[in-house]
Protein backbone atom coordinates (compact mmCIF):
# COMPACT_ATOMS: atom_id res chain seq x y z
CA UNK A 1 0.00 0.00 0.00
CA UNK A 2 1.12 3.45 -0.97
CA UNK A 3 2.62 5.96 2.55
CA UNK A 4 1.30 8.75 0.47
CA UNK A 5 -1.95 9.41 -1.88
CA UNK A 6 -3.02 12.48 -3.39
CA UNK A 7 -6.35 11.60 -6.06
CA UNK A 8 -7.66 14.04 -8.07
CA UNK A 9 -6.79 17.54 -5.59
CA UNK A 10 -7.79 20.48 -7.30
CA UNK A 11 -7.04 24.25 -6.52
CA UNK A 12 -8.69 27.21 -8.35
CA UNK A 13 -6.69 31.11 -7.15
CA UNK A 14 -9.43 33.33 -8.88
CA UNK A 15 -9.85 33.18 -12.45
CA UNK A 16 -6.38 30.69 -12.66
CA UNK A 17 -6.38 26.75 -12.02
CA UNK A 18 -3.59 26.55 -10.45
CA UNK A 19 -4.15 22.52 -10.32
CA UNK A 20 -7.03 20.98 -12.08
CA UNK A 21 -6.15 16.92 -11.27
CA UNK A 22 -3.47 16.24 -9.17
CA UNK A 23 -2.76 12.45 -8.85
CA UNK A 24 0.25 11.73 -7.01
CA UNK A 25 1.23 8.10 -5.05
CA UNK A 26 4.58 8.12 -3.46
CA UNK A 27 5.57 4.57 -1.59
CA UNK A 28 7.86 4.10 1.47
CA UNK A 29 11.51 4.13 0.41
CA UNK A 30 11.44 5.74 -2.67
CA UNK A 31 12.83 9.56 -3.99
CA UNK A 32 9.41 10.12 -6.35
CA UNK A 33 10.29 13.45 -8.67
CA UNK A 34 7.66 15.63 -9.60
CA UNK A 35 8.06 17.08 -13.19
CA UNK A 36 6.33 19.70 -15.45
CA UNK A 37 6.66 23.19 -17.07
CA UNK A 38 6.44 26.51 -15.59
CA UNK A 39 3.01 26.69 -13.81
CA UNK A 40 2.21 23.13 -14.38
CA UNK A 41 1.26 22.93 -10.48
CA UNK A 42 3.89 20.87 -8.91
CA UNK A 43 4.50 23.45 -6.00
CA UNK A 44 0.47 23.75 -5.94
CA UNK A 45 0.67 19.99 -5.06
CA UNK A 46 3.22 19.82 -2.82
CA UNK A 47 1.89 22.69 -0.67
CA UNK A 48 -1.54 20.64 -0.85
CA UNK A 49 0.27 17.82 0.75
CA UNK A 50 2.21 19.82 3.48
CA UNK A 51 -1.03 21.96 4.31
CA UNK A 52 -0.16 24.95 3.35
CA UNK A 53 -2.77 25.65 0.93
CA UNK A 54 -6.58 23.76 1.31
CA UNK A 55 -7.37 21.75 -1.90
CA UNK A 56 -10.99 22.59 -3.71
CA UNK A 57 -11.64 18.91 -3.62
CA UNK A 58 -9.71 15.58 -3.66
CA UNK A 59 -8.31 13.38 -1.29
CA UNK A 60 -5.81 12.57 0.46
CA UNK A 61 -4.59 8.99 2.09
CA UNK A 62 -1.90 8.17 4.24
CA UNK A 63 -1.47 5.03 4.80
CA UNK A 64 -4.53 4.12 3.13
CA UNK A 65 -6.48 6.37 5.46
CA UNK A 66 -8.36 9.12 4.16
CA UNK A 67 -6.91 12.58 5.82
CA UNK A 68 -7.62 16.25 6.10
CA UNK A 69 -4.67 18.79 6.88
CA UNK A 70 -5.62 21.59 7.41
CA UNK A 71 -2.11 23.25 8.07
CA UNK A 72 1.49 22.55 8.11
CA UNK A 73 1.64 21.99 11.54
CA UNK A 74 -1.13 19.10 11.49
CA UNK A 75 1.40 18.09 8.36
CA UNK A 76 4.03 17.68 10.62
CA UNK A 77 2.26 15.69 13.06
CA UNK A 78 1.11 13.36 9.81
CA UNK A 79 4.94 13.23 9.47
CA UNK A 80 5.48 15.51 6.08
CA UNK A 81 8.21 17.82 6.34
CA UNK A 82 8.62 20.50 3.96
CA UNK A 83 11.53 22.41 1.91
CA UNK A 84 9.93 25.64 -0.16
CA UNK A 85 11.03 26.98 -2.87
CA UNK A 86 10.82 29.92 -0.88
CA UNK A 87 13.01 30.01 1.41
CA UNK A 88 11.07 30.68 4.80
CA UNK A 89 14.35 31.57 7.20
CA UNK A 90 14.16 34.89 9.74
CA UNK A 91 16.87 36.41 8.63
CA UNK A 92 18.27 37.40 11.77
CA UNK A 93 18.20 34.54 13.67
CA UNK A 94 20.95 32.16 13.90
CA UNK A 95 21.36 29.34 11.75
CA UNK A 96 20.69 26.97 14.89
CA UNK A 97 17.34 28.54 15.54
CA UNK A 98 16.55 28.88 11.98
CA UNK A 99 16.87 24.79 11.74
CA UNK A 100 15.36 23.99 15.05
CA UNK A 101 12.70 27.09 15.09
CA UNK A 102 9.62 25.33 13.77
CA UNK A 103 10.16 22.69 15.96
CA UNK A 104 10.30 24.18 19.50
CA UNK A 105 7.16 24.21 21.35
CA UNK A 106 6.39 28.21 20.83
CA UNK A 107 6.99 30.95 23.66
CA UNK A 108 8.71 28.34 26.15
CA UNK A 109 12.29 29.20 27.89
CA UNK A 110 14.69 27.63 24.82
CA UNK A 111 17.95 25.44 26.27
CA UNK A 112 20.33 27.02 23.91
CA UNK A 113 23.50 24.81 24.66
CA UNK A 114 20.96 21.67 23.63
CA UNK A 115 19.48 23.72 20.58
CA UNK A 116 23.18 24.37 19.49
CA UNK A 117 23.92 21.08 19.99
CA UNK A 118 20.93 19.31 18.14
CA UNK A 119 21.35 21.69 15.36
CA UNK A 120 24.82 20.72 14.93
CA UNK A 121 24.13 17.27 14.03
CA UNK A 122 22.15 18.53 11.09
CA UNK A 123 24.70 21.25 10.13
CA UNK A 124 27.55 18.25 10.28
CA UNK A 125 25.79 16.39 7.70
CA UNK A 126 27.04 18.93 5.53
CA UNK A 127 30.40 18.87 6.94
CA UNK A 128 33.00 19.71 4.24
CA UNK A 129 30.91 21.74 2.13
CA UNK A 130 29.07 24.65 3.78
CA UNK A 131 31.59 27.32 2.92
CA UNK A 132 33.23 30.01 4.73
CA UNK A 133 31.00 31.29 7.78
CA UNK A 134 28.68 28.61 8.10
CA UNK A 135 28.27 27.90 12.43
CA UNK A 136 25.43 27.30 14.54
CA UNK A 137 25.87 30.77 15.84
CA UNK A 138 25.95 32.50 12.00
CA UNK A 139 23.27 34.96 11.43
CA UNK A 140 21.48 34.24 8.65
CA UNK A 141 21.39 37.40 7.02
CA UNK A 142 25.34 37.28 6.79
CA UNK A 143 25.15 33.90 4.53
CA UNK A 144 24.93 33.49 0.95
CA UNK A 145 22.33 32.37 -1.02
CA UNK A 146 23.99 28.74 -1.15
CA UNK A 147 24.31 28.39 2.52
CA UNK A 148 20.98 29.80 2.99
CA UNK A 149 19.56 26.95 0.91
CA UNK A 150 21.59 24.55 3.08
CA UNK A 151 19.55 25.40 6.31
CA UNK A 152 16.22 25.47 4.72
CA UNK A 153 17.49 22.00 4.06
CA UNK A 154 19.08 21.23 7.35
CA UNK A 155 15.18 22.29 8.84
CA UNK A 156 13.39 20.36 6.50
CA UNK A 157 15.83 17.17 7.94
CA UNK A 158 15.43 18.02 11.42
CA UNK A 159 11.75 17.80 11.30
CA UNK A 160 12.63 13.65 10.78
CA UNK A 161 9.49 13.49 9.26
CA UNK A 162 8.67 10.06 6.94
CA UNK A 163 7.65 12.07 4.23
CA UNK A 164 9.94 14.96 3.22
CA UNK A 165 8.90 17.30 -0.14
CA UNK A 166 11.91 19.53 -1.42
CA UNK A 167 10.82 21.70 -4.05
CA UNK A 168 13.77 22.79 -6.16
CA UNK A 169 16.15 22.22 -3.36
CA UNK A 170 19.54 22.41 -4.85
CA UNK A 171 18.69 25.78 -7.24
CA UNK A 172 21.52 28.08 -5.46
CA UNK A 173 23.80 25.09 -4.35
CA UNK A 174 27.55 23.48 -5.98
CA UNK A 175 28.32 20.34 -7.43
CA UNK A 176 29.83 19.17 -4.00
CA UNK A 177 27.24 20.58 -2.08
CA UNK A 178 24.05 18.57 -4.02
CA UNK A 179 26.75 15.43 -4.27
CA UNK A 180 26.12 15.66 -0.66
CA UNK A 181 23.14 16.37 0.00
CA UNK A 182 21.93 13.20 -2.83
CA UNK A 183 24.07 10.95 -0.35
CA UNK A 184 22.22 12.17 2.49
CA UNK A 185 18.75 11.44 0.48
CA UNK A 186 20.14 7.88 -0.46
CA UNK A 187 20.71 7.28 3.07
CA UNK A 188 16.94 8.13 3.86
CA UNK A 189 15.10 6.26 1.33
CA UNK A 190 17.64 3.34 2.56
CA UNK A 191 15.97 3.48 6.25
CA UNK A 192 12.42 3.62 4.72
CA UNK A 193 11.85 7.38 4.19
CA UNK A 194 9.75 8.91 1.00
CA UNK A 195 11.02 11.74 -0.57
CA UNK A 196 9.23 13.75 -3.23
CA UNK A 197 11.27 16.02 -4.85
CA UNK A 198 11.60 18.22 -7.52
CA UNK A 199 13.98 19.47 -9.79
CA UNK A 200 15.28 21.67 -12.52
CA UNK A 201 17.98 19.09 -13.55
CA UNK A 202 17.51 15.90 -15.72
CA UNK A 203 20.46 14.37 -14.82
CA UNK A 204 19.67 14.94 -11.08
CA UNK A 205 16.39 13.51 -11.98
CA UNK A 206 17.88 10.82 -13.46
CA UNK A 207 20.97 10.07 -10.87
CA UNK A 208 18.10 10.00 -7.99
CA UNK A 209 14.69 9.38 -8.83
CA UNK A 210 13.17 5.97 -8.46
CA UNK A 211 9.75 7.02 -9.79
CA UNK A 212 8.75 10.16 -12.05
CA UNK A 213 5.62 12.06 -11.88
CA UNK A 214 4.94 14.01 -14.72
CA UNK A 215 2.49 17.20 -14.51
CA UNK A 216 0.89 19.41 -17.61
CA UNK A 217 -1.58 22.22 -17.23
CA UNK A 218 -2.42 21.36 -13.86
CA UNK A 219 -2.97 17.57 -14.55
CA UNK A 220 -0.82 14.23 -13.89
CA UNK A 221 -0.90 12.61 -16.81
CA UNK A 222 1.68 9.78 -16.24
CA UNK A 223 3.83 8.30 -13.42
CA UNK A 224 6.70 5.76 -14.54
CA UNK A 225 9.43 4.03 -13.41
CA UNK A 226 13.06 5.81 -14.11
CA UNK A 227 14.45 2.57 -14.90
CA UNK A 228 12.00 2.48 -18.29
CA UNK A 229 11.65 5.58 -19.45
CA UNK A 230 14.03 8.09 -20.34
CA UNK A 231 14.20 11.58 -20.92
CA UNK A 232 13.09 12.11 -24.23
CA UNK A 233 9.86 10.16 -23.01
CA UNK A 234 9.59 12.51 -20.43
CA UNK A 235 9.93 15.86 -21.97
CA UNK A 236 6.95 14.43 -24.49
CA UNK A 237 5.02 13.69 -21.68
CA UNK A 238 5.56 17.40 -20.34
CA UNK A 239 5.19 18.76 -23.81
CA UNK A 240 1.86 17.03 -25.09
CA UNK A 241 0.15 17.31 -28.06
CA UNK A 242 0.28 21.01 -27.92
CA UNK A 243 3.55 21.08 -29.15
CA UNK A 244 2.34 21.44 -33.01
CA UNK A 245 0.11 23.91 -32.88
CA UNK A 246 3.15 25.81 -30.58
CA UNK A 247 5.77 25.28 -33.51
CA UNK A 248 3.47 26.49 -36.21
CA UNK A 249 2.63 30.12 -34.33
CA UNK A 250 5.99 30.40 -34.12
CA UNK A 251 7.01 34.58 -35.57
CA UNK A 252 9.05 34.00 -38.75
CA UNK A 253 12.74 35.42 -37.62
CA UNK A 254 13.14 39.17 -38.51
CA UNK A 255 13.06 40.37 -41.97
CA UNK A 256 16.73 41.48 -43.06
CA UNK A 257 18.24 40.32 -39.54
CA UNK A 258 21.60 39.75 -40.82
CA UNK A 259 21.77 43.69 -42.26
CA UNK A 260 20.16 44.87 -39.06
CA UNK A 261 22.38 46.86 -36.85
CA UNK A 262 23.47 45.51 -33.49
CA UNK A 263 22.00 47.77 -31.08
CA UNK A 264 23.01 45.44 -28.30
CA UNK A 265 25.92 43.67 -27.09
CA UNK A 266 26.25 41.63 -24.27
CA UNK A 267 29.46 39.64 -23.36
CA UNK A 268 30.10 37.17 -20.27
CA UNK A 269 28.12 39.34 -18.19
CA UNK A 270 28.00 38.01 -14.52
CA UNK A 271 26.16 38.56 -11.72
CA UNK A 272 24.42 37.65 -8.65
CA UNK A 273 22.46 34.79 -10.45
CA UNK A 274 23.69 34.57 -13.91
CA UNK A 275 27.02 33.83 -15.44
CA UNK A 276 28.46 34.08 -18.36
CA UNK A 277 25.39 35.64 -20.63
CA UNK A 278 26.69 36.98 -24.26
CA UNK A 279 24.84 38.08 -26.87
CA UNK A 280 24.38 40.46 -29.62
CA UNK A 281 20.97 42.20 -30.21
CA UNK A 282 19.57 43.36 -33.95
CA UNK A 283 17.23 45.91 -34.35
CA UNK A 284 14.03 44.89 -34.96
CA UNK A 285 14.46 41.50 -33.06
CA UNK A 286 12.70 39.76 -30.38
CA UNK A 287 15.58 38.10 -28.37
CA UNK A 288 13.23 35.82 -25.53
CA UNK A 289 14.66 34.65 -22.59
CA UNK A 290 13.70 30.62 -21.57
CA UNK A 291 13.68 28.07 -19.15
CA UNK A 292 12.52 27.11 -15.68
CA UNK A 293 11.55 30.05 -13.00
CA UNK A 294 13.87 31.80 -11.46
CA UNK A 295 16.71 30.51 -13.60
CA UNK A 296 19.02 34.17 -13.86
CA UNK A 297 16.51 35.32 -16.90
CA UNK A 298 15.08 38.48 -14.47
CA UNK A 299 18.40 38.57 -12.93
CA UNK A 300 19.97 39.75 -16.35
CA UNK A 301 17.08 42.19 -17.07
CA UNK A 302 17.70 43.63 -14.17
CA UNK A 303 21.65 44.31 -14.33
CA UNK A 304 21.06 45.46 -18.25
CA UNK A 305 18.82 48.19 -17.23
CA UNK A 306 21.30 48.73 -14.07
CA UNK A 307 18.72 48.05 -11.45
CA UNK A 308 21.80 45.39 -10.08
CA UNK A 309 25.23 46.39 -11.64
CA UNK A 310 26.92 42.77 -12.75
CA UNK A 311 30.17 41.99 -11.39
CA UNK A 312 31.92 41.63 -14.46
CA UNK A 313 31.39 41.47 -18.13
CA UNK A 314 30.51 44.35 -20.56
CA UNK A 315 27.32 45.78 -22.28
CA UNK A 316 27.39 48.10 -25.31
CA UNK A 317 24.44 49.66 -26.67
CA UNK A 318 25.10 51.10 -29.99
CA UNK A 319 28.47 50.62 -30.02
CA UNK A 320 29.24 52.63 -27.38
CA UNK A 321 29.86 50.82 -23.74
CA UNK A 322 26.84 50.84 -21.58
CA UNK A 323 28.05 51.54 -17.86
CA UNK A 324 24.75 50.08 -16.33
CA UNK A 325 25.27 51.36 -12.87
CA UNK A 326 21.84 52.64 -12.31
CA UNK A 327 18.48 53.09 -14.33
CA UNK A 328 18.75 56.54 -14.45
CA UNK A 329 21.46 55.99 -16.93
CA UNK A 330 20.36 53.81 -18.92
CA UNK A 331 17.12 54.85 -19.24
CA UNK A 332 18.63 58.34 -20.81
CA UNK A 333 20.73 55.78 -23.40
CA UNK A 334 17.48 54.32 -24.43
CA UNK A 335 16.84 51.63 -22.17
CA UNK A 336 13.26 50.50 -21.30
CA UNK A 337 12.70 47.95 -18.33
CA UNK A 338 8.91 46.78 -17.89
CA UNK A 339 8.40 43.80 -15.51
CA UNK A 340 5.10 41.76 -14.26
CA UNK A 341 5.78 43.11 -11.00
CA UNK A 342 3.63 45.91 -11.04
CA UNK A 343 3.25 46.43 -7.21
CA UNK A 344 7.31 46.46 -7.07
CA UNK A 345 8.71 47.95 -10.03
CA UNK A 346 5.79 49.40 -12.05
CA UNK A 347 2.75 51.06 -10.90
CA UNK A 348 2.80 54.19 -7.91
CA UNK A 349 0.37 53.01 -6.26
CA UNK A 350 -2.79 55.31 -4.91
CA UNK A 351 -1.24 58.08 -7.65
CA UNK A 352 -3.12 59.16 -10.70
CA UNK A 353 -2.97 57.86 -14.24
CA UNK A 354 -1.11 60.83 -15.26
CA UNK A 355 1.75 60.41 -12.87
CA UNK A 356 2.14 57.07 -13.43
CA UNK A 357 1.96 57.51 -17.47
CA UNK A 358 4.51 60.13 -17.81
CA UNK A 359 7.90 59.88 -15.15
CA UNK A 360 9.69 58.68 -18.10
CA UNK A 361 8.83 61.66 -19.98
CA UNK A 362 9.48 64.10 -17.40
CA UNK A 363 13.36 62.01 -16.74
CA UNK A 364 14.14 62.34 -20.43
CA UNK A 365 12.93 65.72 -21.11
CA UNK A 366 14.31 67.48 -18.19
CA UNK A 367 10.77 68.19 -17.45
CA UNK A 368 9.93 69.68 -13.48
CA UNK A 369 6.97 71.31 -14.46
CA UNK A 370 4.60 70.80 -17.47
CA UNK A 371 1.39 71.38 -18.26
CA UNK A 372 -0.73 68.18 -17.63
CA UNK A 373 -2.89 68.77 -21.09
CA UNK A 374 0.12 69.18 -22.95
CA UNK A 375 1.28 65.54 -21.14
CA UNK A 376 -1.67 64.40 -22.04
CA UNK A 377 -1.43 64.96 -25.28
CA UNK A 378 1.65 63.09 -25.16
CA UNK A 379 0.36 59.96 -23.12
CA UNK A 380 -2.29 59.31 -25.72
CA UNK A 381 -1.03 57.75 -28.33
CA UNK A 382 0.82 55.13 -26.46
CA UNK A 383 -2.45 54.53 -24.61
CA UNK A 384 -4.26 54.25 -27.55
CA UNK A 385 -2.03 51.75 -29.01
CA UNK A 386 -2.22 49.39 -26.28
CA UNK A 387 -6.16 50.37 -26.45
CA UNK A 388 -5.84 51.46 -22.42
CA UNK A 389 -9.43 51.66 -20.79
CA UNK A 390 -10.13 54.25 -18.22
CA UNK A 391 -12.20 56.82 -17.56
CA UNK A 392 -9.65 59.43 -17.20
CA UNK A 393 -6.12 60.53 -16.43
CA UNK A 394 -6.94 62.10 -12.98
CA UNK A 395 -8.68 58.47 -11.47
CA UNK A 396 -6.31 56.53 -9.76
CA UNK A 397 -4.32 53.74 -11.34
CA UNK A 398 -6.19 51.11 -8.87
CA UNK A 399 -9.08 52.26 -9.79
CA UNK A 400 -7.75 49.89 -12.94
CA UNK A 401 -7.86 46.12 -13.66
CA UNK A 402 -4.05 44.33 -13.79
CA UNK A 403 -3.96 44.35 -17.61
CA UNK A 404 -4.83 48.33 -18.13
CA UNK A 405 -2.17 48.93 -14.93
CA UNK A 406 0.32 47.09 -16.90
CA UNK A 407 -0.50 48.94 -20.36
CA UNK A 408 -0.10 52.73 -18.72
CA UNK A 409 2.96 51.22 -17.08
CA UNK A 410 3.83 49.93 -21.13
CA UNK A 411 2.85 53.44 -22.47
CA UNK A 412 5.13 55.43 -19.94
CA UNK A 413 8.02 54.08 -22.07
CA UNK A 414 6.74 54.45 -25.47
CA UNK A 415 5.84 58.23 -24.97
CA UNK A 416 10.16 58.91 -25.68
CA UNK A 417 10.72 55.70 -28.01
CA UNK A 418 13.49 53.69 -26.88
CA UNK A 419 15.87 51.82 -28.40
CA UNK A 420 15.92 48.58 -26.40
CA UNK A 421 13.17 46.97 -24.47
CA UNK A 422 13.71 44.97 -21.98
CA UNK A 423 9.95 42.67 -20.57
CA UNK A 424 10.79 41.14 -17.25
CA UNK A 425 7.73 38.40 -17.67
CA UNK A 426 5.44 41.41 -18.52
CA UNK A 427 2.42 39.95 -18.36
CA UNK A 428 1.99 37.76 -15.77
CA UNK A 429 -1.27 38.00 -14.12
CA UNK A 430 -3.32 40.02 -16.69
CA UNK A 431 -5.95 38.65 -18.66
CA UNK A 432 -5.93 36.85 -21.79
CA UNK A 433 -7.38 39.75 -24.10
CA UNK A 434 -4.54 42.53 -22.16
CA UNK A 435 -2.16 39.53 -23.54
CA UNK A 436 -2.49 40.29 -26.97
CA UNK A 437 -2.82 43.80 -27.08
CA UNK A 438 0.60 43.59 -25.29
CA UNK A 439 1.98 40.92 -28.25
CA UNK A 440 0.21 42.76 -30.86
CA UNK A 441 2.28 45.76 -29.84
CA UNK A 442 5.78 44.52 -29.37
CA UNK A 443 5.83 42.95 -32.90
CA UNK A 444 4.36 46.21 -34.25
CA UNK A 445 7.29 48.08 -31.84
CA UNK A 446 10.43 45.14 -33.00
CA UNK A 447 8.75 45.85 -36.65
CA UNK A 448 9.34 49.31 -36.40
CA UNK A 449 12.88 48.57 -35.34
CA UNK A 450 13.07 48.34 -31.91
CA UNK A 451 15.22 45.84 -30.32
CA UNK A 452 13.63 43.94 -27.63
CA UNK A 453 14.73 41.02 -24.59
CA UNK A 454 11.86 39.33 -23.26
CA UNK A 455 11.39 37.00 -20.70
CA UNK A 456 8.37 34.90 -20.06
CA UNK A 457 7.74 32.02 -17.76
CA UNK A 458 4.67 31.13 -20.25
CA UNK A 459 7.12 28.84 -22.66
CA UNK A 460 3.58 29.70 -25.12
CA UNK A 461 4.78 32.98 -25.69
CA UNK A 462 8.38 32.70 -26.06
CA UNK A 463 7.85 30.24 -28.88
CA UNK A 464 4.88 32.29 -30.54
CA UNK A 465 6.97 35.86 -30.44
CA UNK A 466 10.50 35.01 -30.44
CA UNK A 467 12.79 35.37 -32.92
CA UNK A 468 15.32 33.45 -30.53
CA UNK A 469 15.39 31.82 -27.42
CA UNK A 470 18.13 31.89 -25.11
CA UNK A 471 17.26 28.68 -22.64
CA UNK A 472 18.61 28.84 -19.09
CA UNK A 473 19.18 26.60 -15.91
CA UNK A 474 21.00 27.54 -13.11
CA UNK A 475 22.23 31.03 -13.92
CA UNK A 476 23.58 29.93 -17.19
CA UNK A 477 22.33 29.65 -21.19
CA UNK A 478 22.64 26.07 -21.99
CA UNK A 479 21.12 26.70 -25.81
CA UNK A 480 19.91 29.26 -28.27
CA UNK A 481 17.02 28.07 -30.18
CA UNK A 482 17.16 29.38 -33.32
CA UNK A 483 14.62 28.56 -36.22
CA UNK A 484 12.91 26.34 -36.88
CA UNK A 485 14.53 24.33 -33.42
CA UNK A 486 12.31 27.04 -31.44
CA UNK A 487 9.91 24.08 -30.58
CA UNK A 488 8.19 23.31 -27.20
CA UNK A 489 10.01 20.03 -26.99
CA UNK A 490 13.22 21.67 -27.17
CA UNK A 491 12.46 24.43 -25.17
CA UNK A 492 11.61 21.97 -22.25
CA UNK A 493 14.69 19.74 -22.76
CA UNK A 494 17.35 23.11 -22.91
CA UNK A 495 15.11 24.17 -20.05
CA UNK A 496 16.59 21.02 -18.50
CA UNK A 497 20.01 20.55 -19.07
CA UNK A 498 23.10 21.49 -17.02
CA UNK A 499 24.41 24.95 -18.27
N1 LIG B 1 -1.34 31.94 -4.41
C1 LIG B 1 -1.60 32.00 -5.72
N2 LIG B 1 -2.42 32.93 -6.23
C2 LIG B 1 -2.70 32.99 -7.54
N3 LIG B 1 -2.18 32.16 -8.46
C3 LIG B 1 -1.35 31.20 -8.04
C4 LIG B 1 -0.99 31.07 -6.65
N4 LIG B 1 -0.14 30.02 -6.53
C5 LIG B 1 0.04 29.54 -7.78
N5 LIG B 1 -0.67 30.23 -8.68
C6 LIG B 1 -0.74 30.00 -10.14
O1 LIG B 1 -1.08 28.65 -10.34
C7 LIG B 1 -0.32 28.06 -11.39
C8 LIG B 1 0.45 26.86 -10.87
O2 LIG B 1 1.45 27.33 -9.98
P1 LIG B 1 2.53 26.41 -9.29
O3 LIG B 1 3.45 27.27 -8.51
O4 LIG B 1 1.88 25.29 -8.59
O5 LIG B 1 3.28 25.82 -10.57
P2 LIG B 1 4.66 25.07 -10.64
O6 LIG B 1 4.47 23.92 -11.57
O7 LIG B 1 5.16 24.77 -9.28
O8 LIG B 1 5.56 26.10 -11.36
P3 LIG B 1 6.74 26.98 -10.80
O9 LIG B 1 7.69 26.09 -10.08
O10 LIG B 1 7.26 27.53 -12.04
O11 LIG B 1 6.06 27.97 -9.88
C9 LIG B 1 0.53 29.18 -11.94
O12 LIG B 1 -0.15 29.75 -13.03
C10 LIG B 1 0.63 30.15 -10.80
O13 LIG B 1 0.83 31.47 -11.27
Amino acid sequence: MARLVAKAVSKTYGATKALRRGDLEVEAGEVHVLIGSNGSGKSTLCKIVAGSVRPDSGELLLDGKPVTINDPQEAKTYGIGIFYQELSLAAHRTVAENILLSNLPGGVFVDRKQLVATASRYIALFDGVTGEGFSAGATVEALRPDQRQLVEIMKALSTEAPILIFDEPTSALDRAQVDRFFDILRRLKAEGRSIVFISHRMDEIFALGDRVTVIRDGETVATKRIDETDAAEVIRLMVGGESAGMETAARAPAANKAAAQTVLSVGNLSGVGFHNVSFDLAAGEILGLGGLHGQGQSAVLRALFGASPPSSGSVSLKGEPLDANSPRATIKRGVAYVSGDRRRDGVIAGRPILENVTPIHALKQRLALAAPSSLRDRAKPALEALRTKFAGFGHPISSLSGGNQQKIVIARWLIDRPDVLLLDDPTKGIDLSAKTDLFQLIRKLAAEGMAIVLYSSEDAELLGNADRILVFNGGGVTRELTGADRTAFNLYQAAYEAA
